[in-house]
């Protein structure tokens, strides 16, 4: 079954996907740690807990830090004071720009569902001058639920004019949590082997995986994608 006959719309994750931001994470997570008398954690450590999302982030790192609980609405709310500016570290993994450019100019809608707040997310997108490229952007905070809800990337595809109840197209992400969604939308998953996952890519359910995203192109307009 080819997945795409016309440029199909493709969503992307974004961080672990598009852009390597753990060196940003980790940074604003360090200084809150710092501000709040908590020993820093490893760029490995930070790593491993991103992709659910910052509250998720936070209940991981008060739990490995052994801190009180009842400080983590507070250092949530000292870290995203941070994390909306948090830029600098941030890189677009290589061939970003370029496949999504291409991917584009051929007419395919693309659109991404993070599980990373809006307002970082925007300001992320801003800053690498890619956000236009994107006809719809779902937030971590975009609605009540987020991945591995189906909910998010649902509303994603909605948003791109794909059919609610059997969307052509094609999610690209990088963890369990994009695995998991795309399989509740259902729709077909792409996994890049750069990401930020914690469990082998043979365990996760996807119909290719590419370690380059120039291998992306080949894979979403020549149909070697299939079911
Ligand atoms: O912010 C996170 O924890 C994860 O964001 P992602 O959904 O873009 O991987």
């Amino acid at each position: 079954m080819n997945v795409c006959m016309a440029p199909c719309p493709v969503v992307f994750d974004l961080d672990g996907t598009l852009i390597d931001s753990a060196p940003d994470i980790h940074a604003c997570v360090n200084a809150v740690l710092r501000e709040f008398h908590v020993p820093p954690l490893t760029l490995d450590q930070v790593r491993s807990f991103i992709g659910g999302g910052v509250e998720l982030l936070w209940k991981k790192i008060v739990a490995a830090t052994h801190t009180d609980p009842g400080k983590q609405q507070d250092m949530l709310a000292a870290f995203m004071a941070r994390y909306h500016t948090a830029t600098s570290l941030t890189r677009l993994f290589p061939n970003v720009e370029e496949t999504l450019g291409i991917l584009a100019d051929r007419g395919h809608p693309l659109g991404i569902c993070t599980n990373k707040p809006l307002r970082p997310t925007e300001a992320i997108l801003d800053h690498f001058g890619i956000r236009a490229l994107f006809g719809h952007i779902i937030g971590g905070d975009s609605l009540a639920e987020k991945k591995p809800d189906p909910a998010p990337l649902r509303a994603a595809l909605a948003g791109l004019g794909a059919h609610p109840e059997a969307p052509q197209a094609v999610f690209v992400g990088d963890s369990e949590f994009d695995a998991a969604c795309a399989a509740a939308v259902p729709v077909p998953f792409v996994i890049y082997s750069h990401g930020y996952r914690q469990t082998p890519i043979d365990q996760l359910p996807h119909l290719a995986a590419f370690d380059d995203f120039t291998a992306l192109l080949g894979l979403i307009e020549t149909a070697s994608v299939s079911a």
